[in-house]
């Protein structure tokens, strides 16, 4: 019997500076052959819906990220995802905190109430299509003492999140519940993105190591 040739491995790569979204692929088993991080505005428009915004950021990254990309032969024929996330109270999108005002003010708002994390993630196929998914949670924080806002700033954990604070961090102990994709929270919704992958013949699961 003649051996069957081996496939090759798609190359996938990942549009973001984030290391929790290399991660969250890495733990479902995704190897990321290259890191894009695309450089954009993410100035939401006036009235701009916070589902809308993610959307559109993320499809924004993927696009950019896209031309880069196929300047890179070694690259021709990966597959390639971005992702935004935004947190929003009602319609009030949240900073993604640089300063530990801004994590303040997010940190007195996000208190004792609800509030929604939204990710899009936009997936180019290797012929160019654009395809993309939105995944949301709720989320509910106890109502934080000063104190407890005090010393979650002194960590620093806040810096470059939505929100001003990090789920998958000690800000996990204000976090009352989750309704919704936690993976979103943290950065890239793992079901979506698996679904987006193997909905345009990423073989994921071939890939897994034992
Ligand atoms: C709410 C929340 C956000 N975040 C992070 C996820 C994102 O990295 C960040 C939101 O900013 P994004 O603009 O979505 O992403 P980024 O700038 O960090 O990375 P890139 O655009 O290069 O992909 O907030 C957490 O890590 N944990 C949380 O609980």
């Amino acid at each position: 019997m003649t051996p069957q040739p081996v496939p090759a491995r798609p190359r996938l790569v990942l549009a973001s500076a984030s290391p929790r979204r290399l991660a969250l692929l890495q733990q479902a088993g995704l190897e990321v052959d290259a890191l894009l991080p695309a450089e954009i505005d993410e100035t939401p428009q006036r009235g701009e819906a916070p589902r809308f915004l993610a959307q559109r950021l993320a499809t924004r990254k993927a696009e950019v990220a896209n031309k880069i990309k196929n300047n890179q032969p070694e690259l021709v024929g990966a597959y390639l995802i971005a992702a935004d996330t935004v947190v929003a109270v009602g319609r009030r999108v949240l900073p993604k905190c640089e300063t530990r005002d801004e994590a303040e003010d997010c940190l007195h708002l996000l208190s004792g109430r609800q509030h929604r994390v939204y990710t899009a993630v936009s997936l180019i196929t290797p012929r160019g299509a654009e395809r993309r998914r939105l995944a949301e949670a709720r989320i509910r924080f106890k109502r934080l003492s000063s104190a407890e806002i005090a010393a979650y700033l002194a960590t620093d954990e806040w810096r470059g999140k939505a929100g001003g604070y990090a789920i998958q961090g000690r800000a996990g102990i204000f976090v009352a519940t989750v309704v919704g994709s936690y993976s979103a929270v943290v950065g890239l919704p793992l079901y979506e993105t698996y679904a987006l992958l193997s909905g345009e013949g990423f073989p994921a699961l071939d890939f897994w190591e034992p």
